[in-house]
């Protein structure tokens, strides 16, 4: 057998001869004969299998005659896994079984012993097509919350995720959460030499937890550089989950991180009194901290809940004081779109040098409780009703937050919105959230940072303040962010992020 890195060995025998004869284009070419009644052809984008057994019939509008349909098509997309015995071929592809599932389904093509060695060429050739720049084989350590979102986290790998990263080979550590912070833990101790990737099935928290597990390593720059952290929807917010695999489904997230691309993204270190963490998604202040962690009551509605929790608050013309100090990057709307174009695919920065082995870096501004740089501008905001800063696209499921938001541009989207719009203009702003038109429009103040300090200020009479970070609930007080460019490492089916831009 090759010994391309795609292939397993297969195993060899002495069968009778045969007379399959190789498509006369290959290995050049793209077809495989295996008998008088079976080619294979890898196109630019599929797989064609040209059968006379199958049997599956199709009667056209047109026609009163059902005509035999002998042509198959697999996008390479969906081919997971070629095994290649001694006379049989068996193809692992994820099947559509709705618009929004797929499952494991293979199909063993019979050949003859002489054509073993064109057999095993051409599923090289398959593999690699299939695969393209995306590593085959991984082999991921996959950490289930199983009380993420609403505890179906164990149900939904083992039914929707787990036979598909067999299907195509992936090796599989499995663990279960079984405290809070566990996934610290796990990513602090990971023999990382074992593992390409690690599968958090789980909300947003378990990811965030082992970025700040990584972070506490002597060889943290290492274990950020070679372990590409990934999720399966298992929790109530799956914001990685979208961003990177444009989906909420979990069959479909995991073919997409099967054939995910190692792809670079920019961290953020936050310090908030003595403590410094770790963010790769989001802070934020006022009303979206308020509705995302003092809603408990209504988490009944599911996602609803967010859209229910904001408009009850605008109609109150909710406000939450604050100072904020910036580093601002990139000012007007103009120039950060005109960035975003440029940037947010940008693959020549998907691996800076930054695995020098070593500890994880140092803080370029001090922390939160060193003097201000004298170059950051300060603004007190008497009446800010929304303070968000995003590292990613989508918030959550239908909530393109940060359209401009580039994966590795250095930059973090920092939005603030007063608390006094009117009804009408505020609820125009949510609506146009989903498809990230919000940008565009005047009440939305949109900034491209590299670093920035907040300080909350607690209101009169009001029992619970809230700060969240990555969706998590932190101390009510004030904390300063700087970005880390490029600095963790994802497994992306794109380039840049899977929502639409600006
Ligand atoms: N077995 C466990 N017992 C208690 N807490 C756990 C356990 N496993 C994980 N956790 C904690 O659950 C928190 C949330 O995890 P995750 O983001 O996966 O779920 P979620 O349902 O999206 O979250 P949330 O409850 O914040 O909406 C994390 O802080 C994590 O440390």
């Amino acid at each position: 057998m090759s010994s391309s890195p795609l292939m397993p060995a297969a195993p060899r025998s002495t069968s009778p001869s045969s007379s399959v004869v190789p498509d006369s284009e290959f290995p050049l070419g793209k077809t495989i004969t295996l008998g008088k009644l079976l080619s294979l052809t890898v196109t630019e984008e599929s797989l064609i299998i040209l059968d006379e057994n199958i049997k599956k019939s199709s009667r056209s509008c047109c026609s009163a005659w059902p005509t035999v349909n002998r042509k198959r098509t697999i996008a390479l997309y969906n081919i997971l896994w070629a095994d290649v015995g001694v006379t049989a071929i068996t193809l692992n592809f994820a099947e559509s079984t709705s618009n929004s599932s797929v499952r494991p389904t293979s199909l063993t093509y019979p050949f003859q012993l002489t054509a073993l060695e064109s057999v095993e060429k051409w599923v090289i050739y398959l593999l690699d097509r299939a695969y393209e720049d995306s590593l085959a084989l991984k082999r991921f350590k996959v950490i289930i919350n199983p009380f993420g979102g609403s505890g179906q986290a164990v149900n939904i790998f083992d039914k929707q995720s787990k036979a598909l990263l067999e299907a195509a080979r992936c090796k599989l550590d499995i663990e279960h959460t079984t405290h809070y912070k566990h996934a610290v833990d796990i990513a602090e101790n990971l023999d990382i030499d074992l593992f390409d990737g690690i599968i958090c099935c789980s909300g947003d928290g378990v990811p965030h937890e082992v970025f700040n597990g990584f972070a506490k390593r002597n060889d943290a720059t290492r274990a950020l550089n070679k372990i590409a952290v990934c999720q399966l929807p298992g929790g109530s917010g799956n914001a990685m989950c979208w961003n990177l695999t444009g989906t909420g489904s979990a069959s479909l997230a995991t073919v997409a991180i099967i054939k995910g691309k190692r792809r670079s993204i920019d961290l953020l270190s936050i310090t908030q009194g003595n403590n410094r963490l770790i963010s790769f998604l989001s802070q934020s202040v006022g009303m979206i901290a308020e509705v995302d962690l003092g809603t408990e009551h209504l988490r009944w509605m599911g996602d609803a809940r967010f859209t229910v929790g904001l408009l009850q608050r605008i109609s109150r013309q909710t406000i939450y004081p604050c100072d904020i100090s910036i580093k601002t990057a990139i000012e007007d709307k103009d120039s950060i779109r005109d960035h975003y174009r440029t940037y947010e695919g940008d693959k020549g920065i998907i691996k800076q040098n930054i695995d020098n082995g070593g500890q994880f870096p140092g803080l370029k501004y001090g922390t939160v409780n060193d003097p201000l740089p004298g170059d950051w501008e300060t603004v007190h905001h008497a009446e800010m009703g929304i303070f968000y800063a995003g590292n990613m696209a989508w918030m959550s499921a239908g909530a393109n937050f940060f359209p401009a938001s580039c994966p590795r541009d250095g930059f973090l989207d920092v939005i603030t919105i007063p608390g006094t719009l009117s009804r009408l203009s505020a609820t125009k702003v949510l609506l146009a959230v989903e498809k990230g038109h919000h940008f565009n429009l005047d009440q939305v103040n949109y900034k491209k940072v590299v670093a920035y300090r907040i300080t909350p200020h607690k209101r009169e009479g009001v029992a619970e303040e809230y700060v969240s970070i990555d969706g998590e609930r932190v101390d009510f007080a004030p904390l300063q962010v700087e970005v880390h460019q490029g600095l963790g490492t994802v497994l992306a089916k794109g380039d840049g992020y899977e929502a639409p831009g600006v």
